[in-house]
C-alpha cells in the first residue's frame, strides 16, 4: 500500500499500479519529506542544520536552478519564497491522491468478499459471476444484434442500431483508457473472468460499470417505460458496479469512475445519435 512515507524510502515506486504511480512522484518529494516530519518554522531552518543537506536542497532548488535571485528565498527572510508555495499545493493534492489510493485499496479489499470460494461470501460467488455475465459486452452485443435482425419497425431498428453502436464505442473507448492508465487488478482477484481482451488485464476503469451505466440510460431513454422495471434496471446498474468489487475484479475507484465515464458515454451517443435519414444519405454518399 504506497504510504508517504513508503514512497520517500523505496525510492517514489507505485504500489498500486499506475493510476498512483505519479502521485507525488518525483517533483513533490521534498513536499512530502518535509510534511511527514514536523515543519521547521523558518526558511533559514527548512535548509537543513547539516551543511551538506543545505548545500544540496539549495543547489536543487528551482530558484537555484533558474540563477533567479527573485523574492525571499535561501538567505533566510521569514516568508517562504513565492515559487516554493507553488509547489507546496501540488505536494498536498499529491498526498490527498495518495490517502484516497490507499483507502480504496483498503476498502476494495475489505469489500471483496466473494473473491474465492474460500472469501467470507464465497458461496455467492457463482452468482456474483452471474451478474458479471449479465454485463458482459458479449451478451449485449448479441442481444442488440439479434434484435436489430428481428425489429420490423424503423424505430425499433433506430433504437437496436444505435444500442449496438453505442456497445462497440463503450468497448473501444474503456480499451484505450485501460491501455493508457494500465492499472493492474487487485492482487485478491481471480483471473477466471468470461472472455476478455487483451486489455482486460488492467483494472480501470470498469467496462462493466461503464457498460451498465451507459446500458442503463440507454434503456431508461429509449426503451424501458414502465417504473417498476426503471427501477430494476437501476438496481441492475448499480449491482453489476457493486459485483465488480465483491468479486474482487475492481477497487472501489475503477468502478466509481467506471460508472461516470459510462454515464458520459451515453451523452456522445445521443450526440451522435444515427438516424435513419443520417443512414440514407450515408448510404447515398457511399453509392
Ligand atoms: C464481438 C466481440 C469482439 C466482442 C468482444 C466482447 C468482449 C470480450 C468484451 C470484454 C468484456 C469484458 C471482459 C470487460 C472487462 O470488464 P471489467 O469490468 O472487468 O473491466
Amino acid at each position: 500500500m504506497p504510504s508517504p512515507k513508503a514512497r520517500n524510502s523505496a525510492g517514489g515506486g507505485g504500489g498500486g499500479g499506475s493510476i498512483g504511480g505519479g502521485v507525488g512522484g518525483n517533483s513533490g518529494r521534498y513536499e512530502f519529506m518535509s510534511l511527514s516530519r514536523s515543519a521547521p518554522p523558518s526558511g533559514l531552518q527548512r535548509q537543513g542544520s547539516d551543511p551538506t543537506t543545505a548545500r544540496l536542497r539549495a543547489a536543487d532548488s528551482p530558484t537555484r536552478r533558474r540563477g533567479s535571485g527573485s523574492s525571499t528565498s535561501s538567505t533566510g527572510g521569514q516568508q517562504l519564497p513565492e515559487e516554493d508555495c507553488m509547489r507546496l499545493n501540488p505536494s498536498m493534492i499529491g498526498i490527498a491522491l495518495s490517502s484516497l489510493l490507499a483507502i480504496d485499496l483498503w476498502l476494495s479489499k475489505r469489500l471483496g468478499v466473494c473473491a474465492c470460494e474460500e472469501s467470507s461470501w464465497g458461496s455467492v460467488r457463482p452468482l456474483m459471476k452471474l451478474v458479471e455475465v449479465s454485463g458482459h459486452g458479449i451478451p449485449w452485443l448479441v442481444g442488440a444484434a439479434y434484435c436489430l435482425y428481428k425489429s420490423d419497425s424503423a424505430a425499433g431498428q433506430e433504437v437496436m442500431l444505435n444500442l449496438l453502436m453505442a456497445l462497440v464505442l463503450d468497448l473501444v473507448l474503456v480499451g484505450i483508457v485501460k491501455a493508457v492508465v494500465r492499472r493492474r487488478r487487485p492482487a485478491h482477484n481471480r483471473m477466471d473472468m468470461f472472455v476478455t481482451f487483451s486489455v482486460d488485464r488492467y483494472s480501470f476503469p470498469s467496462g462493466h460499470a461503464t457498460r451498465a451505466a451507459m446500458c442503463a440510460r440507454f434503456l431508461l431513454a429509449h426503451l424501458v417505460l414502465a417504473a417498476p422495471l426503471r427501477v430494476l434496471v437501476l438496481l441492475w446498474a448499480v449491482f453489476v458496479g457493486f459485483s465488480r468489487v465483491f468479486l474482487g475484479r475492481h477497487n472501489v475507484t475503477d468502478v466509481a469512475f467506471g460508472f461516470f465515464m459510462g454515464y458520459c458515454q451515453y451523452n456522445l451517443v445521443e450526440a451522435l445519435w444515427l438516424s435513419p435519414l443520417m443512414l440514407q444519405s450515408m448510404m447515398g454518399q457511399l453509392e
